[in-house]
């Protein structure tokens, strides 16, 4: 199989969260601020997880080559993602040690623990499949935004958020992370037992994806 068959195996839950109303309203520059910051805060909490759940796949990884591949994501992470994220915060009034203060939400804790045991009690393709939704999805909500005759594009609060996920460098980043999921993919059948089991764990890191953006809208509530 190849990553795009477990997007449609899972069609609703992908459109709730490719097409999910945060990111309608982020692109048309409507979005409550509480909502956008609440989503920053807890995104920055989020990323600290997530470059766990990298380095985990460098543990889980039989070859050199494969070690090789999680390093410039973990890198990226650490580096320009979440300093990226500090910095936006910055603008609104929080330091970085402000962040780290937070408390997770639940829907945080949920998913970013959902996709380290996904990792941890399965395979290198087992944690692939839980982080794959999040790396596909955001290039794929960037492309969407980018062609989307209703995203503001001036005068957007969220501006910069927007360039970051539709911009070239990380479109490319994204685009070759799902080449090498494709290769991983390759051998196994969708149709069997195994494919089933990376299904399952595609869509749930999937629901995630749609109860984090929900997170953030409920946070004007
Ligand atoms: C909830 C949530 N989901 C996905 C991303 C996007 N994202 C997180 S790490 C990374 C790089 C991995 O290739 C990307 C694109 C996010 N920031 N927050």
């Amino acid at each position: 199989m190849q990553y795009q068959d477990l997007i449609d195996a899972c069609q609703t839950e992908w459109q709730a969260y490719t097409k999910h109303d945060f990111v309608t309203q982020l692109a048309a520059g409507s979005l409550p601020q509480e909502s956008f910051l609440h989503y920053l805060k807890q995104d920055f909490l989020f990323l600290k997880q997530y470059a766990r759940a990298y380095a985990l796949a460098v543990y889980k990884a039989n070859s050199l080559a494969d070690m090789r591949q999680a390093l410039p994501t973990l890198n990226a992470l650490l580096s320009s993602e979440i300093s990226h994220h500090v910095s936006f915060c910055q603008d609104w009034g929080l330091s970085e040690a402000q962040m780290e203060q937070e408390k997770e939400d639940f829907g945080t804790l949920a998913y970013t623990r959902y996709v380290l045991d996904a990792g941890m009690s399965g395979n290198l393709v087992d944690l692939y499949a839980a982080l794959a939704p999040c790396a596909i999805g955001y290039a794929v909500i960037g492309q969407q935004i980018s062609l989307d005759p209703d995203t503001l594009w001036h005068n957007n609060p969220y501006q910069s958020w927007i360039e970051l996920y539709a911009g070239e460098e990380y479109q490319n980043h994204a685009n070759q992370g799902a080449l090498y999921f494709n290769s991983l993919l390759a051998e196994i059948d969708i149709k069997s037992e195994r494919g089933q089991q990376l299904v399952e764990v595609f869509s749930t890191a999937t629901r995630m994806e749609i109860a984090f953006w929900q997170q953030g809208l409920n946070a004007t509530n």
